[in-house]
């Protein structure tokens, strides 16, 4: 059991998030449509037989390393072996801007399972992995199944859909959001009538939204701006709680040339959105 493996861990998009209901213990039940954007952070796996511990080999600046979800995700996942197991150096080259909706955290936590099972040939199945993936945060379990999808209950219950794989301008409004903050507004529209049938299609505004817009705008001024601006271009919307929202275009040029003309001191990226997560992608032509 020796080696060294890179492997992505793309970022996702809410191109619809409604929110439906809330649970008992507060959570708010959600209904969302998640694609994978082909942009995204890479990590390097290095197994270290003569050193048993779980190790990055930089931390990450405002993340102590035993909160980082990387050292979280190899630690559940130890912790389900029988036997001892060598050690492994992470090396993390971060691109996704933190707290951005974009899913950074949990998609690095998914490739670190995806991984360290397979370097460790644990043979977890990937049942198991989404339910440990779950107790790590609730956007992991879709980067761990790897496939677009309707995500219902807090995000764990998914449908694989096949949306349009359009290309994408993504921006990031300077502000920081914290997830539990847009959660506990007390203006959030928290009464979405659920939809029956996982729909692959979220182009009607009217019909498909982000439900935490309003409360974002209203608190984010830097959000709101943005939205107008990409809004001149076609339909533009938050991802998650934000602070990132996209604009979809038919092309790649077509993202360019508005990403070109961007306004000074927004920063982002335009990446395609896929169905399929590189991950996977990846970790197929491995096998
Ligand atoms: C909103 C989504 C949509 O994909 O994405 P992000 O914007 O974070 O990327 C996710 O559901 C984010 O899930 P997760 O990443 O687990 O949320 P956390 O940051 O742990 O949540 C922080 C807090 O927000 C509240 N919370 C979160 C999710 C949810 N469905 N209902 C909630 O009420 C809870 O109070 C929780 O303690
Ligand atoms: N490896 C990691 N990458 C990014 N964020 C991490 C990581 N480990 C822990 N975190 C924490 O998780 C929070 C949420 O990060 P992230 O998943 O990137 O954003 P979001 O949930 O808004 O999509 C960060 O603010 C950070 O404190």
């Amino acid at each position: 059991m020796t080696g060294s493996l890179t492997l992505p861990a793309p970022a996702k998009l809410n191109l619809f998030l409604h929110i439906v209901g809330r649970r008992a213990d507060g959570y708010h039940e959600l209904q969302t449509l998640f694609q994978f954007l082909d942009y995204g952070d890479d990590l390097t796996f290095t197994l270290t037989p003569d050193q048993p511990d779980i190790r990055l080999t930089e931390s990450m600046t405002d993340v102590p390393d035993d909160d980082n979800l990387v050292i979280r995700a190899a630690r559940a996942l130890a912790a389900r072996s029988p036997a001892p197991l060598p050690g492994v150096r992470i090396a993390i080259t971060k691109r996704l801007p933190m707290g951005g909706g974009l899913g950074g955290g949990s998609s690095n936590a998914a490739t670190t399972l995806l991984a360290l099972n397979h370097l460790w040939q644990l043979g977890l199945s990937e049942d198991e992995l989404a339910e440990l993936g779950l107790g790590l945060g609730a956007d992991v379990p879709v980067f761990v199944r790897g496939h677009a999808a309707f995500g219902e209950g807090v995000g764990e219950r998914l449908t694989p859909v096949e949306p349009a794989e359009d290309w994408f301008l993504v921006l990031k409004p300077a502000c920081n959001i914290n997830t539990g903050k847009i959660f506990s507004e007390e203006g959030l529209t928290r009464n979405t009538p659920r939809i029956t049938i996982a729909p692959a299609f979220e182009g009607d505004a009217s019909r498909y939204r982000n439900d935490c817009e309003d409360v974002v705008r209203k608190l984010y001024p830097e959000v709101n701006q943005s939205l107008e601006w990409l809004a001149q271009f076609g339909p533009a919307r938050l991802t998650g709680t934000g602070a990132c929202i996209f604009g979809r275009f038919p092309t790649e040029s077509a993202a360019r040339i508005i990403w070109e003309s961007k306004p000074s001191g927004i920063t982002g990226f335009v990446a395609k959105g896929v169905n399929h997560s590189p991950l996977h992608k990846k970790l197929t032509e491995l096998k």
